[in-house]
């Protein structure tokens, strides 16, 4: 399967379950592989035919921004429904990362992968 992908997508949110985390944005990391068929845009040429990484990466910045969502799995299950809905991808792997959360890490977060093959 073909992928595009985006890595260390910076987003600053509103994101955690503390109270002070409801006051004071954070640093997230997004990681995402999402499944498409990359050979009809290499033949065309057509951007028109591509997943365009910088249309995704601002829609997922948007969502995450516009979300403030308490657990990183609300905002990855949120985000990977959006890029469906947006951009018809099926496969999609999401990384959350949210660094220095937990002290003496680089970064703590979560994993999901939704779909099957593009
Ligand atoms: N699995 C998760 N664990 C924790 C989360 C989370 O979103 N998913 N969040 C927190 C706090 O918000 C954390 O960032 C600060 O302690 C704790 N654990």
């Amino acid at each position: 399967m073909d992928c595009v992908f985006i890595e260390g997508l910076e987003v600053e949110a509103i994101i955690g379950v503390l109270d002070w985390e409801r006051t004071v944005e954070q640093r997230l990391l997004v990681d995402l592989d999402l499944g498409w068929d990359n050979r009809r845009p290499a033949t065309s040429g057509a951007l028109e035919d591509a997943l365009d990484y910088a249309a995704v990466a601002g829609v997922a910045r948007d969502c995450l921004r516009e979300g403030r969502f308490h657990l990183l799995e609300t905002a990855a299950e949120e985000l990977a429904s959006v890029l469906n809905e947006r951009f018809g991808v099926t496969y999609r792997r999401i990384v959350l990362r949210k660094p220095g959360a937990v002290p003496g890490t680089k970064s703590v977060g979560v994993t999901i992968v939704r779909g099957g093959e593009a």
